[in-house]
């Protein structure tokens, strides 16, 4: 097993009643759904609902893997069979715990109670905090489980609301604070317990929009310390191709397309996957590396020379392939980082990592004026100019399904057909 959570072909099924026939019930279906029935079918013949079908994921450890999808698509089923919650009908969901491995379709007693103590938290929606108790003392509550003295246990939670901002609010209780601030309650109480893995279902959903932002933010900018495997459910795409650094998108209880943000916005699999794409916001979406125009694609007749952006520009790499002169229309001119303090300086060309946010080239394209260039490890691998941009921002989404705007002679243009991210 290579990630830290393996789904393999993983069913579940709610037969909708608990007792010695839910058995026979679910058996019935499993036998409908390996013969093509649909959802629908099912419940109509048998009153089973089908929460997940033939689920095959395997989740890396340390990356915020994002389950998106409609209402009634099985992302919370699927998420709370991570730690137990929902009952799995058939298949497996393995998970790495140091170095063993759990199966979840059959725990040994007592493992799955160490499962959810030590290894795997969850953050909730509706934040779910005790009114009677105070800050300090909810997030208390996974170490008290764990019976940790009580000066070692204040003095890890106040670590911890220190990095979500809430050591002033310690002593106060929910009801006095608002709801993003509830939600960074909720997110201590979930990592006080130093867990593996983090299980989020729609964690922002209920907050409002510019809280809701702050909060994603506040979450990447976590992450880059904690390092968590992160699996988390929204229905929105946006805060999927965001956060995520890969998304399965889910209908019917099934996954239709697993990739990275860019995978999604620029290959979508599915019509359906393209109809979402198309209603969702590519600046924070696509990356330098996919909208720019790889300099591979007008390559000079010489070697170490190539001319870019209609002959404008011409760039001088050397053996690796590094920036070693650049020259427009015949002047010499010079290049900086994008932040950089010379980056004002007339005649420069500012160069962005290939992993820069579309927003982020907008808004350095802006502010400079500058033709920009892609870097990746120091090699110089594309030219990001206004056609570059504005194609990015009308046309993503919409290459292989959707309305069909791009048209035929758009489609064979370099830039988002070689995306490398
Ligand atoms: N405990 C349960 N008992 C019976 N049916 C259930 C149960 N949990 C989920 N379901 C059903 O499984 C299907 C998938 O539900 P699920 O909550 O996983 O979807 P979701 O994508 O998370 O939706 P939402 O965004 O609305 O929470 C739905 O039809 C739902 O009614």
């Amino acid at each position: 097993m290579a990630g830290i959570v393996q789904f393999d072909k993983v069913d579940i099924l709610f037969p909708g009643i608990d007792d010695r026939a839910a058995r026979g019930r679910v058996e019935a279906a499993l036998k409908g759904l390996d013969a093509g029935k649909s959802r629908n079918d099912l419940i109509a013949s048998n009153g089973v609902v089908v929460g997940a079908a033939d689920v095959n994921l395997e989740i890396e450890q340390g990356e915020i893997f994002v389950l998106m999808g409609l209402s009634g698509s099985g992302k919370t089923t699927v998420l709370r069979a991570v730690n137990g919650l929902n009952k799995i009908s058939r298949g497996r969901i393995l998970i790495r715990q140091g170095d063993r491995v759990v199966d979840m379709s059959r725990p040994e007693a007592g493992v799955l109670k160490r499962l959810r103590n030590e290894a795997v938290s969850m953050v909730f929606q509706q934040f779910a905090l005790l009114p009677w108790r105070t800050v300090r003392r909810n997030v208390e509550l996974g170490l008290e489980l764990r019976r940790m003295p009580a000066a070692e246990m204040r003095k890890i939670v106040d670590e911890w609301l220190d990095v979500v901002g809430l050591l002033p609010w310690a002593e106060k209780y929910a009801e006095e604070l608002s709801g993003g601030m509830q939600q960074r309650v909720g997110l201590a109480r979930a990592l006080v317990t130093n867990p593996d893995i983090l299980l989020m279902d729609e964690p922002f959903s209920a907050l409002d929009p510019l809280i809701r932002n702050k909060l994603q933010d506040e979450l990447l900018s976590l992450q880059r310390t904690v390092r968590k495997t992160i699996i988390f459910v929204t229905h929105d795409l946006d805060e999927a191709l965001k956060i995520g650094n890969r998304i399965a998108i889910m209908k019917d209880g099934r996954v239709i397309q697993v990739g990275k943000p860019e995978d999604i916005v620029l290959r979508p699999a599915t019509d359906y996957v393209a109809e979402f794409v198309k209603h969702m916001n590519p600046l924070t979406a696509l990356r330098a590396a996919s909208l720019m125009k790889p300099v591979g694609e007008v390559v000079g007749a010489d070697g170490a020379h190539r001319f870019i952006d209609r002959d404008l520009y011409e760039i001088e790499l050397d053996a690796d392939g590094r920036l070693a002169g650049l020259h427009c229309r015949g002047e010499s001119v010079g290049w900086c980082d994008a932040d950089s303090e010379f980056v004002r300086t007339a005649g420069n060309v500012v160069l962005v990592e290939a992993g820069c946010l579309l927003k982020d080239v907008v808004e350095i394209r802006q502010m400079t004026g500058r033709p920009i260039f892609v870097c990746d490890g120091g090699r110089i691998i594309g030219f990001c100019g206004s056609n570059e941009i504005l194609d990015a921002l009308t046309h993503a989404g919409r290459s292989a399904y959707g309305d069909g705007a791009r048209s035929g002679s758009d489609m064979s243009k370099p830039m988002l057909a070689n995306s490398t991210l």
